[in-house]
């Protein structure tokens, strides 16, 4: 069966996500993009996943500094998210929000539901993408009441019962 891109993207659609802002510093500079293609991969070594498009203008910039930072977002950051999914220029995508320094050095964003400061340990590539395993070196938290996920092409808040 040939699974064209459209049949894909609909199909993929149908799968909620987090929302992040992937962000890096270092010696190629300052960079950051929406990901909704994270994922946990172990907890010995405590390892994530980013999908990053080696199209993205970013790209070059992950590639060399090889440390991120993943903010994870909460319900209301839907247009930092935006900003950060489209071609903004990179100053006016950060000075939309504020931000501290992370272990790695990487912007970490302050009021994100969980940041996870990484250092890139392997990059494997398949087709367009390039699949970032994320060693975590730190983490932080915040008690934010709603979560929020990409489901369906949309934003959607999520109650934390917890909260
Ligand atoms: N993994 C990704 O690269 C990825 C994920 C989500 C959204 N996006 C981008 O964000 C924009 C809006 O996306 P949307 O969800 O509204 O509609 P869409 O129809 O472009 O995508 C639907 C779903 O397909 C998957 N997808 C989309 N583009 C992909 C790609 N190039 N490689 C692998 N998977 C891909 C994602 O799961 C996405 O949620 C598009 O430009 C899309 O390319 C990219
Ligand atoms: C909700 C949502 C989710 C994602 C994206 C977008 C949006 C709106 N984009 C696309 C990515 O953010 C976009 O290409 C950036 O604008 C990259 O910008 P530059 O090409 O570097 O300007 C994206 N790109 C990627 O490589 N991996 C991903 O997981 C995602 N996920």
């Amino acid at each position: 069966m040939n699974i064209d891109k459209q049949t894909f993207r609909d199909a993929m659609a149908c799968l909620g996500a987090a929302v992040n802002i992937i962000t890096t510093d270092g010696p190629a500079g300052q960079a950051g993009f929406t990901a909704s293609a994270v994922c946990s991969v172990t907890d010995s070594p405590p390892t994530l996943l980013v999908c990053l498009n080696r199209g993205a203008s970013v790209w070059p910039v992950f590639n060399d500094n090889r440390t991120l930072c993943v903010n994870t977002l909460s319900a209301g950051q839907e247009a930092l998210s935006n900003l950060f999914g489209g071609k903004t220029p990179m100053a006016d995508r950060f000075a939309a929000a504020e931000w501290q320094t992370g272990a790695t050095g990487c912007p970490r964003l302050d009021d994100a539901l969980a940041s996870f400061d990484c250092r890139i340990s392997q990059v494997v590539s398949v087709g367009t993408h390039d699949i970032l395993f994320c060693e975590i070196v730190a983490i932080t938290r915040h008690p934010v009441p709603q979560g929020l996920v990409w489901f369906d092409r949309g934003y959607h808040a999520l109650m934390r019962p917890a909260c």
